[in-house]
Parts: structure tokens; C-alpha cells; sequence
């Protein structure tokens, strides 16, 4: 199982770092616009592998070595400036950077599953799947999975019950319009009720990631491992449930949009859909996420085609 890794900044390397700490896949390729980053993060893990069960070939190179991949994560971005309060900052740039790649990443790679973690995520997933012109079940948005990861911890330490055996997921879009799923949320079967307190907890999670942010400048420990949770899923062809980001055409209603829904993932990519009975509350916030990335995209993605090619290119 070949896995490339576009971007070796600290969500790459942390994401290479658990892969190669878990053995998933055999080769493991590291790109980064500075090269020699790529190539010392390469040797480095390298020298991990005495530490680990399973041997793995790692190396670092340019973006043309990343050819047959089956699983392709994209981290690579635009600085993240200091003081940024929305991920929408980072969008014009990233766009542009994927301009750059992801065509020629389709071409090389065309039954890779690829797993988008750039942000603004959301745009930067229909960005990648217009960009690639393959099916979206193969572009997947890393999306509200790491938030609600965060949810089930933080309702974990309220409950005083493993966060392995809490359902809880956050939907929508990655940023500040994501939402609880609270009717569907539950341990052992008892729901975890829309309660005050279970709505403080959400609050701490919507603002969890730029908190971590403001204290140490970047996130990459739980981002890194939501990631290496969806690689293990493809690699083992686990058929899991779990919220990402996809381009869909319809979703509970919903038409033509891309943000986090519940999906079943597999060794193709995403299988299918979920869809759960929401409450009005629910459909509210569902449709308010959809109306902010809805124009999250018509303002970015401007000019760049559906299905392919950047439009008057190529
Ligand atoms: N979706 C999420 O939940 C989530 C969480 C954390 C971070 N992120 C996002 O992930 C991205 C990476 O974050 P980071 O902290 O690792 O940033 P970083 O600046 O440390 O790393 C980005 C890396 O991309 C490289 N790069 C830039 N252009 C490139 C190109 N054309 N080809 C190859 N590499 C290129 C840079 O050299 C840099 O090493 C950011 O957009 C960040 O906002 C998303």
C-alpha cells in the first residue's frame, strides 16, 4: 500500500510520524515544497522503523514521484499568519497551490483515495474534487472529524465513560457553523441529551481548535491522528462510519454542496451515505452550514470548473 503525503509542515510530519508508529502501508512518500524539509523528516522516520514492528520503505521527493499512489493526504498550505481567526484567510492562497498540484497529483495517482486537510477544508475538498475530475467518493474532506473527536472527549470527562463508547457527531461545516447531532447522539443506547451543559461543551469545542492554535501556533497532534484514523479505515477496508467532507449533489435535502455528513468509508473511498432523522433544530443549523459554505465556494472556487480542469486551462 503506497501513501504519499503533499505538505511535510507539522500536520505532515505528525501524520507520517503516526503512520509509520502504526505500519500502515508499505511506502510512504514525503513531499514538500522546500525539498530538503521533506527529505529530513524522511530520514528521520527512517531511523524510527528499528523502533517499529513492521519495516517500511520511506523516502522524500518532488511532487512527480507521487505516481500509483492508493492513498494521497494533502496538508500542503499557505502559512497560517499569526493572529488568523478564520481558516477562510487561508482559502485564496490554497487555491491557488492546488491549482499547482492536485491536477497533475489525478493524473499520476487516478485510483487514490485523497484525503484533503488544507483548510478552509470544506472549499479546499470541492476545490480538489473539481481540480481532479475523479468520482468524490475518492476526494474526502478531513471535515468535522477531528471535532468530534474533541465532542466525545470532552462529553467523555462529563460522563465518565470511554470516548470509544459515545456516539456523538459533529456536522456541517469545519469552522464556526459545524453542528452537535444531539438526536443521535447516545452511550450504551441512553442519549446524550441537548442539555445546557451538553451545549457549553459543544461551545468549547467549536472554539477548541483555535484555542490550541493560540497557545502553540498550530494544531497537529489530534489532526494527525483523525487522519491516520481514516488511512487505517482505507487500508483495512473497515467500512466505518464517520463524519467528512464530501461533494454531494443531494443530502437531506441539500443540493450541490460540500461539507461533513455521515459516511461509511472503505478501501474505494466513501461506500455511502448515512442519513438520520434530524430535528427541526438540526435542519436549521444544517441549512445555515449549508448556506455559509455555499458561498464559501462561489466566492473562492470562481472560475474553477466542475469536473477537472481550471476553466481556459489546458
Ligand atoms: N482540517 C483541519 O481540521 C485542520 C487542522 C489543522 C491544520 N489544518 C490545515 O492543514 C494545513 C497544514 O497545517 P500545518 O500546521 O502543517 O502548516 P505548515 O505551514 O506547518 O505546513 C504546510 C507545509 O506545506 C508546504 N507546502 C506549501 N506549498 C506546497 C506545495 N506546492 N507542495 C508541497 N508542499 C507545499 C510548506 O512548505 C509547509 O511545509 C493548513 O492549511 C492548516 O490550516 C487543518
Amino acid at each position: 500500500m503506497k501513501i504519499a503525503i503533499i505538505g511535510a509542515g507539522h500536520v505532515g510530519s505528525s501524520l507520517a510520524y503516526a503512520l509509520v508508529l502504526k505500519g500502515l502501508g508499505n511506502y510512504l512518500l514525503l513531499v514538500n515544497r522546500d525539498a530538503t524539509k521533506a527529505l529530513g523528516n524522511a530520514l528521520d522516520l527512517q531511523h524510527t522503523l528499528a523502533f517499529c514492528e513492521r519495516p517500511m520503505q520511506i523516502e522524500g521527493g518532488p511532487l512527480e514521484e507521487a505516481v500509483g499512489c492508493d492513498i494521497v493526504a494533502i496538508t500542503a498550505s499557505t502559512p497560517m499568519a499569526k493572529g488568523m481567526t478564520s481558516r477562510m484567510e487561508l482559502g485564496k492562497a490554497n487555491v491557488e497551490l492546488f491549482k499547482s498540484i492536485i491536477p497533475m497529483l489525478a493524473e499520476n495517482n487516478p485510483e487514490a483515495v485523497f484525503i484533503i486537510i488544507t483548510n478552509p477544508v470544506d472549499v479546499m475538498t470541492c476545490c480538489a474534487t473539481r481540480l481532479s475530475g475523479l468520482p468524490s467518493s475518492q476526494i474526502v474532506g478531513i471535515g468535522t472529524l477531528v471535532d468530534s473527536a474533541r465532542f466525545r472527549t470532552l462529553l467523555s470527562k462529563a460522563e465518565q465513560i470511554h470516548p470509544d463508547d459515545l456516539r456523538a457527531y459533529i456536522l456541517g461545516e469545519h469552522g464556526p457553523n459545524q453542528f452537535p447531532v444531539f438526536s443521535h447522539a447516545s452511550a450504551g443506547g441512553e442519549l446524550i441529551t441537548d442539555s445546557p451543559r451538553h451545549r457549553e461543551i459543544f461551545e468549547e469545542v467549536n472554539k477548541a481548535g483555535f484555542e490550541v492554535y493560540r497557545l502553540k501556533g498550530y494544531t497537529n497532534f489530534a489532526i494527525a491522528s483523525a487522519a491516520c484514523e481514516v488511512i487505517r479505515t482505507i487500508v483495512h477496508d473497515e467500512h466505518r462510519t464517520m463524519p467528512l467532507s464530501t461533494c454531494f449533489d443531494d443530502w437531506q435535502g441539500i443540493k450541490d454542496n460540500c461539507f461533513s455528513i455521515p459516511v461509511v468509508l472503505g478501501r474505494s473511498g466513501i461506500i455511502r451515505y448515512l442519513q438520520p432523522d434530524l430535528n427541526s433544530l438540526e435542519i436549521e443549523a444544517l441549512e445555515q452550514s449549508a448556506r455559509t459554505v455555499r458561498a464559501n465556494i462561489d466566492s473562492l472556487l470562481l472560475g474553477v470548473g466542475e469536473r477537472g480542469k481550471v476553466k481556459g486551462e489546458r
